[in-house]
């Protein structure tokens, strides 16, 4: 089984906005609302691979009422602890015409050391279960920058690997904990070491670092150059063939799906880095925020190049790029 962690739950809104930007009054062609926040994300396209998958998190108010409709309408089970705020929504502007795309994302309710407490208790029971628990996104307000370690801390006791996906204060904090894997994308990386990492010696550099952290698998996504991925012994860089992305949010929480579900699945380190960058890759080609089509994840997986750094070997190379 694989549990999602979604501290900060959400109501995904996409708005289709032809030339939208800011300052004007705009009118919206089309509008989409998902149950999100990036572990339902994670949990949805877990879900298409027919794993078993419990998305558990906090959850409160209307909009989390609609986030657990939305949630059972599409067959994830949850298991969440209820917070007396209200969940939060995040806004996707998505204009076709102008080709841009800009997210506006909420902070979220205030928790309490109690609601706290009781996820915990909640992932402590979860994990036991589970032989994967991920944990991705912002933390929610009233929460310390360390939550996340305890969180891994506790799965971690119950025998769960753990794929920690966040950002700032919450990553840093998070990574003493050693989560088995983490996967901050360029943005990330760069807010978490204070460098560039444009250069590729310099991203090579930070994925050494991550390792001497303690954790098993570091990644870095690079949005359409793919993913390099590192462990102590192997070091992979994987290379998705060019398509035309339709919207991007959610590709990392699709990545991390890849990831889980093939460690479920106890697969190598170098099909769990292929699987989980075609899910990411289908996922930039549908408007859905992490869709996942699995024949267009068998195809494009025949498609990556894979490049094994340690050794200087082109493993996979098709001719098309
Ligand atoms: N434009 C794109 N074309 C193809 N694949 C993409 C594109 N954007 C993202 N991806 C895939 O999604 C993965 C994660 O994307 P990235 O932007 O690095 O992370 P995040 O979504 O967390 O910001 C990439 O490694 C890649 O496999
Ligand atoms: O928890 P955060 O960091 O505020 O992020 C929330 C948002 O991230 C997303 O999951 C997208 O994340 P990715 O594009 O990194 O996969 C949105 O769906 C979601 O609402």
């Amino acid at each position: 089984m694989i549990t999602t962690v979604t501290v900060n739950t959400a109501i995904d809104k996409t708005y289709i906005v032809e030339n939208f930007g800011p300052g004007g009054v705009f009118r919206v062609q089309r509008v989409m609302a998902q149950a999100g926040g990036k572990g339902l994300n994670v949990a949805r396209v877990v879900k298409a691979f027919g794993e078993e998958v419990v998305a558990t998190g906090f959850i409160g108010g209307y909009n989390g009422r609609f986030i657990e409709e939305s949630l059972a309408a599409e067959g994830i089970k949850g298991d969440f602890v209820h917070v007396s705020g209200e969940s939060r929504i995040c806004l996707n502007i998505l204009d076709t015409a102008g080709k841009t795309q800009t997210e506006l994302l909420e902070p979220g309710p205030e928790v309490t050391f109690e609601e706290g407490e009781r996820l915990k208790e909640k992932i402590k029971f979860l994990a036991r279960q589970s032989q994967v628990v991920t944990m991705s996104g912002s933390l929610a307000c009233g929460l310390m920058p360390d939550f996340y370690s305890h969180l891994i801390e506790v799965a971690h006791k119950e025998g769960a690997k753990v794929i920690l996906d966040t950002s700032a204060r919450a990553l840093k904090e998070g990574l003493k904990a050693r989560p088995f894997m983490v996967k901050p994308n360029l943005q990330e990386a760069e807010a978490l070491t204070g460098k560039s990492l444009a250069e590729e010696k310099a991203q090579y550099d930070f994925l050494e670092e991550m390792i001497e952290t303690g954790v098993e698998v570091a990644v870095l996504s690079l949005g359409e150059a793919g993913a390099l991925i590192r462990t102590r012994e192997a070091f992979f860089k994987i290379i998705p063939p060019r398509v035309v992305a339709v919207n991007t949010v959610g590709c990392g929480d699709s990545f991390v799906a890849g990831f889980a579900v093939a460690l479920a699945r106890d697969d190598s380190l170098l099909t769990a880095a292929k699987l989980a960058t075609a899910v990411a890759t289908a996922s930039a080609t549908s408007l859905g925020t992490g869709e996942c089509k699995i024949e267009l994840v068998e195809k494009l997986m025949l498609q990556l190049e894979v490049y094994d750094i340690s050794s200087h070997n082109c493993l996979y190379k098709k001719g098309f790029r």
